[in-house]
């Protein structure tokens, strides 16, 4: 498929900044690029740190929803997990009650200021909240070493976890550590080793993983996150990295194409933020949002804009990104 020039990409291109309601992985303002192509609005919103080489899949990406056709969505609803970031345990049920009907809570553990014993309280906090029903899982996102994130399990176990996604940065450690953990049945699930590695196959292929994360930006997109999927052959939890509702529908279009979902997914997250683009967001109702198209608003796109020096930082990313595929 040819690429559309980059003339093109840029003529539509609009850099808004969101608020977020609490603080997330140490930002409080999440900046995004939206693109309008012949399919519909895109999103291009790779974390401001990562270089060039890396956001380039997540160009692909925006491009391919924009751009190009989409597979056959076999579902319209998206089941969906309430995300809660690294608060107080009294924060938690706050939190919660801006996912209305999820029965599945994701829970930010081994943040860096923050103790075993805070993420424990927190985790009961949870499970306080949502009761025997609930499902727990935590994301350490690879913070803890090997005999942390044991010594973790061991310290949540009462909470009866359906996994810990990415204890340990590492394949190797993500091995050691379900080796110590199995008597436990507590699932491993790999989330940066899946959409920061080189191939994100090779934690599939080394048995270091029960399940996989898979977000459709940084895998170059619902079609090469689909084959990704059916390579595998383990079970996925389709995510989103706090994308606008524009990002985040393409989430839902991907998870919609998935044959077998059998977890609920982390596209819950547009309650993470103050503000959207679109009057119609991608929220959370009876458990699940909706698989559908978004249209950014116009007055939203202008509320939001980025400044113009963070606007040609995008627009000088956007140039040099594009330069890689
Ligand atoms: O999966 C979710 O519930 C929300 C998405 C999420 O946690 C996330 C959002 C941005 C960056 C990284 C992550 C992550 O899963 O590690
Ligand atoms: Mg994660």
């Amino acid at each position: 498929m040819p690429l559309p020039p980059l003339v093109e990409l840029l003529s539509s291109a609009r850099v808004v900044a969101l608020p977020l309601r609490t603080r997330f992985r140490g930002i409080e303002v999440r900046e995004a690029m939206l693109f309008e192509g012949p399919a519909g609005w895109t999103e291009f919103s790779p974390f401001v740190e990562y270089d060039d080489a890396e956001a380039a899949s997540w160009l692909s990406a925006a491009i391919d929803f924009g751009w190009r056709e989409l597979p056959v969505p076999l579902r319209t609803r998206i089941p969906v997990n309430a995300t809660i970031p690294g608060v107080a345990a009294d924060e938690v049920a706050g939190i919660l009650a801006r996912y209305p009907g999820c029965r599945t809570a994701k829970v930010k553990v081994a943040g860096g200021d923050v103790s075993l014993t805070d993420d424990v309280a927190r985790v009961a906090a949870v499970r306080e909240a949502l009761g025997p029903e609930g499902r727990i899982r935590v994301d350490a996102n690879g913070n803890w070493n090997v005999d942390e994130a044991e010594h973790a399990a061991h310290a949540l176990e009462p909470f009866d976890l359906e996994y810990i996604e990415q204890p340990c940065a590492t394949v190797e450690e993500l091995v050691e550590l379900r080796r110590r953990v199995r008597y436990m049945s507590i699932p491993v699930a790999a989330d940066e080793s899946v959409r920061r590695a080189e191939d994100p196959l090779a934690v599939a292929e080394a048995g270091a993983a029960d399940l996989l994360v898979i977000k459709a930006q940084p895998l170059g997109g619902i079609k090469t996150a689909l084959q990704i999927v059916g390579r595998a052959g383990l079970p996925v939890v389709v995510s989103s990295a706090i994308d606008t509702s524009v990002g985040l529908s393409m989430g839902a279009f991907l998870a919609a194409s998935i044959p077998e979902l059998e977890y609920d997914c982390g596209l819950g997250t547009a309650e993470l933020l103050a503000a959207d683009v679109t009057t119609e967001p991608l929220s959370v109702t009876d458990g699940a949002i909706d698989v559908r198209r978004v249209v950014p608003d116009a007055a939203l796109l202008d509320q939001h804009a980025a400044s113009p020096e963070r606007r040609d930082w995008w627009l000088a990313r956007l140039k040099a990104v594009y330069a890689y595929l």
